[in-house]
């Protein structure tokens, strides 16, 4: 009985359930096997559970036919028979040659009896592999999989059983075109004396830097020992120990691989509050320094929501332009674009979002990025919830988290029925990754639906009273774990079981169909009316234009504004210069309102200002504002020549995500 309730573990009750999920790609006898099985009964009857792991292995193998792991389709691992627990890295960076050598010591707990284990790697040179004893393993490296790398199959010296721990070491090199290092150019520093160098490994590259689990169903705690030369500093998503030639790091909190992160250069720091530095190179320091002074008093306030917070350090690290995001939640160290030192503090709200992963994500993490919106619709929800709790007025407090949900849904609604088609699968909030890689499935939805279906629930059970409540049961249920949106479900149905509103909730449409979320909250309007009637009268030819009309906008409504334009047909380009003037949007600082305003520009045909378009796509990196940018320069035929001659110019200064994304956008070959 005990060997049977070991065997019956977690692992393999996720394993069922993401079977069944799945179902649709599976032979339907093994499906249906599968769908009518009663659990406990394999907990309580050998045989059962023998005829349990037979079906498993019968539809293992045909998902191995397939190509897929059975629990995460972008990963070859399977997590399901081991896991690696820990990671001890030994790393050398070498600039000149753009690679990362060195070792990794994997420490795998085993869950079913295997004879080899599965690792991702993508265009790592492994050079040896070593049981702890030092017995030198065989291995065999598939052939690389484009986007997906190779599959690395390592036969074990000897069967491993359940509970065994083996420890492996590989030693190994990147390649200067590591999917998830971009190695920059001093040119393309601020300092322009040194090179630098930095990751992104979400959501599948970390395979690049490592060899690995490269699923989130997979958390692992790491040590770090990186060597670089003088004057580099490296900064490591963990604790840093020791900053001398070798650097040392300690993450003892478990994270998943796309969590891994590694920059190195020149840089400085300056401390922000008790816990938090900020860190850059030396020309944006203080303007870094002013920009997120804020940043304990947001932690704070995250964690009055949400628990204490478990990280230790939370640093920030300011890169250079090319960055391709706003930020990244990299655990102890939030990577983020410098786009964001507007000089007025304008987008904290980023900010507060990275926090916010310190809990939704890094604590409780999407098992994989089918469920990416259990990540970031949480996240969204919590840092719209935390901005407001910052307002000591109540009311205020409420229209503004309201007013940041129409801004949210205007950008899902364009998303939606612009730029994807309402019948697009991606527009799920659960979707199907086989054979789609996760970068080509990046949208708004999964952020902005899923934080409004969050925002649906809470409505509904009873408000911010109840819900914050379910909110922090929640993380505590799964903190340092990882789960799917049936375990979500589950839970909160369970949590909830007593509240009949609950049975208004259609799942199926919420999670499973494509397009508009069935229900849109009941939001407080009150600071887009304003915005409203601008648009209205910006639209009668016949109304003079002043800047009156804006003076006391926030930025946020002015942001409204513009996506309002967006959203409608072009201004006639004398109305939109007209209106750029007024309302002094064409010399903003803030990149929010300058990368909707140069869309204008480009949507009302202005030849004046395709220059400045592309000066702003080659400055910056964010794909967030990059990609829109050349998206409708693409769409202008006049000028589509010139917008992928540019790329073409600059796609050696981007990193590998920018180029991939852009290459698709303007339907150039990979
Ligand atoms: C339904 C979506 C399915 C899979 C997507 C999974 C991963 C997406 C991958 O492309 C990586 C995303 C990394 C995001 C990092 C930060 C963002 O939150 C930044 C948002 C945009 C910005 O502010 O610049
Ligand atoms: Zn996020």
């Amino acid at each position: 009985m005990f060997v049977i309730g070991k065997l019956v573990t977690r692992q393999y009750r996720l394993h069922i359930r993401h079977l069944i999920n799945k179902n649709t790609r599976l032979n339907s006898a093994l499906s249906v096997k599968l769908k009518t099985a009663n659990y406990t009964s394999y907990i309580r009857v050998p045989w059962a559970l023998t005829l349990l792991k037979r079906t498993l292995h019968t539809v293992n193998r045909e998902l191995d036919a397939m190509g897929l792991s059975p629990l995460d389709p972008s990963s070859y691992s399977r997590p399901e028979q081991a896991v690696v627990k820990h990671v001890d890295l030994k790393l050398n960076v070498d600039f000149d040659n753009r690679q990362l050598s060195g070792e990794a010591l994997l420490t795998v707990n085993v869950l079913d009896s295997i004879e080899e284990l599965i690792l991702d790697s993508s265009n790592l040179t492994i050079e040896s592999i070593e049981s702890e004893d030092g017995k030198v393993l065989n291995y065999k490296l598939d052939d690389p999989v484009p986007n997906y790398g190779s599959k690395l199959t390592i036969p074990l010296p000897e069967p491993a059983t359940v509970d065994q721990k083996i420890k492996l070491r590989i030693k190994y090199k990147t390649s200067p075109t590591a999917t998830a290092l971009q190695w920059l150019e001093p040119k393309q520093t601020s300092g322009k004396k040194y090179p630098y160098m930095f990751s992104q490994c979400q959501p599948i590259h970390a395979r690049s830097i490592l060899p690995c689990q490269d699923s989130p169903a997979v958390k692992f705690t790491y040590n770090a020992e990186v060597t670089a030369p003088e004057p580099f500093t490296v900064l490591m998503s963990a604790i840093k120990e020791n900053g001398s030639a070798k650097a040392t790091f300690r993450q003892p909190v478990p994270i998943p691989s796309y969590l891994l992160a590694i920059a190195v250069g020149v840089l400085e720091s300056r401390e922000l509050g008790p816990r938090t530095h900020v860190w850059s190179e030396k020309e944006e320091i203080e303007r870094s320094a002013w920009e997120f002074a804020d940043t304990e008093k947001y932690l704070q306030a995250a964690e009055r929501l949400c628990g204490p917070y478990q990280w230790t350090q939370y640093d920030l690290l300011v890169l250079p332009p090319s960055f391709p995001y706003g930020g990244m939640e990299n655990p102890c160290l939030t990577f983020v674009t410098p786009t964001l030192l507007a000089g007025d503090r304008s987008q904290a709200d980023v900010i507060v979002h990275e926090i916010m992963h310190s809990w939704t994500g890094n604590l409780v993490t999407n098992t994989n990025f089918e469920h990416f919106w259990l990540n970031e619709g949480f996240t969204v929800f919590l840092e719209r919830k935390v901005g407001a709790s910052l307002i000591s007025d109540k009311e205020e407090a409420h229209r503004s988290r309201d007013f940041s949900s129409l801004l949210g849904l205007q950008e899902l609604t364009e998303t939606i029925k612009l730029d994807l088609g309402e019948q697009n699968p991606l527009t799920k909030l659960v979707v199907n990754l086989t054979g789609v890689h996760p970068d080509d499935a990046f949208s708004t939805v999964p952020y902005e639906k899923g934080s409004l279906f969050l925002r649906y629930l809470e409505d509904l059970l009873g408000g911010s009273a109840v819900f914050d409540d379910f909110l922090r049961a929640y993380l505590n249920k799964f903190q340092r774990q990882s789960l799917d949106t049936d375990q979500f479900k589950a839970y909160l149905l369970d949590y909830f079981k007593d509240n009949d509103a609950l049975k208004k909730v259609d799942w199926t449409t919420w999670l499973h169909k494509a397009g508009m979320p069935p229900v849109i909250p009941d939001y407080d309007t009150s600071m887009t009316k304003a915005v409203t009637a601008l648009l209205a009268k910006v639209n009668d030819p016949n109304n003079s234009l002043d800047y009156n009309d804006v003076r006391i906008f926030t930025p946020q409504q002015v942001i409204n504004f513009l996506q309002a334009l967006i959203d409608q047909d072009p201004l006639p380009v004398d109305r939109l210069r007209t209106l750029g003037d007024a309302y002094n949007v064409a010399t903003s600082k803030n990149s929010e309102i300058t990368y909707r305003w140069l869309r204008l520009c480009i949507r009302s045909r202005d030849e004046s200002k395709i220059d400045e378009a592309l000066q702003f796509v080659n400055s910056q990196g964010r794909m967030k504002y990059v990609r829109p940018v050349y998206r409708d320069l693409y769409a202008w035929e006049a000028v589509r020549e010139k917008a992928i001659e540019n790329f073409l110019k600059n796609e050696p200064n981007m990193m590998h995500v920018s180029a991939y994304t852009l290459r698709k956008d303007l339907h150039l070959k990979e």
